[in-house]
């Protein structure tokens, strides 16, 4: 499908764990990412996502096929304006700095000046809600506050893509529906493009504009969603729309979840 204004472009990307005879774990994958898209991949346990998230970050050399960056091949090398957000907040965070300190950090490469770097790590805990916590330390905040951190310090880089690993994964259902807002906000504020891998169906359609849907290992995309639920969505009446139950139930039957379900027959 021809895109508008991409900013990521993968195509024709396989990997193979262990050289040409070993563990094909991604293959033959084509989508792209517009920019200010918030793009959601979904795909069963143990598909590929996480192999597909290091390709694009640069942190694997895939063994075929290309990603580009707004139009930068991206080559096994990690490109200084791409932010990762993890699951594990706790050990993604310093414990020993405080919230400015690891907001500030990944800042320090850049050619900004200590007073510069203060006031963009300030601006984006005010607008994660944690402008009280600048002074505290990770380990005095909650699981939901840690991950609020991480975002902020994603965000503090002004990063061309965002790509988040499951990063609602760890917190309770509670805190979890206050990130999925947390997040749909601060990506309209900075008009951010976004990739977020995650494993909760309601999850990508309730924050995507665009939901991939992966097939079982090795990975392809086997459906590109268009999720028009439009730009204001709410955790109850959004998630009640005749729309989403539709969608909730086409990613559903392409996931297999029936069959997933299933308990093994015994021989
Ligand atoms: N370093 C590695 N060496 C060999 N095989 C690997 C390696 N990393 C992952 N794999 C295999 O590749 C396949 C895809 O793994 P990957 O972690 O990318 O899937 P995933 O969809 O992220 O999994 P999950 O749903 O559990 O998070 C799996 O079969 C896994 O065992």
């Amino acid at each position: 499908m021809t895109r508008n204004n991409p900013m990521l472009e993968v195509s024709g990307l396989g990997h193979r764990y262990g050289g040409a005879h070993g563990h094909e774990a991604i293959s033959e994958l084509n989508f792209s990412v517009d920019s200010g898209e918030l793009a959601c991949i979904v795909g069963p346990s143990g598909c590929g996502k996480s192999t597909l998230l290091r390709s694009i970050s640069g942190l694997i050399k895939p063994t075929s096929g290309d990603v580009r960056l707004h139009g930068d091949d991206v080559k096994g090398e990690v490109p200084r304006d791409l932010a990762v957000v993890f699951q594990d907040y706790s050990r993604s965070l310093f414990p020993w700095l405080s919230v400015r300190a690891n907001v500030e950090f990944p800042l320090r490469s850049r050619d900004l000046s200590k007073s510069e770097r203060r006031a963009r790590a300030d601006e984006v805990l005010e607008w994660v809600g944690l402008a009280g916590a600048a002074k505290k330390y990770p380990w005095q905040l909650s699981g939901g506050m840690q991950q609020r951190v991480s975002i902020a310090r994603a965000l503090a880089c002004r990063p061309a893509l965002l790509l988040m690993d499951e990063p609602f994964a760890s917190v309770d259902a509670q805190t979890r529906f206050e990130l999925e807002d947390l997040l749909l906000r601060v990506r309209k504020q900075f008009d951010s493009t976004v990739l977020l891998v995650t494993h909760d169906i309601d999850e990508s359609i309730y924050l995507a504009d665009r939901v991939f849907v992966l097939s079982k290992s090795p990975a392809t995309v086997v459906k590109d969603l268009e999720i028009p639920l439009g730009e204001d969505r709410d955790q109850i009446s959004t998630r009640e729309s005749e729309t989403f139950v539709h969608l909730r139930s086409e990613v559903a039957r392409l996931l297999d979840v029936r069959s997933a379900a299933k308990p093994t027959e015994k021989a």
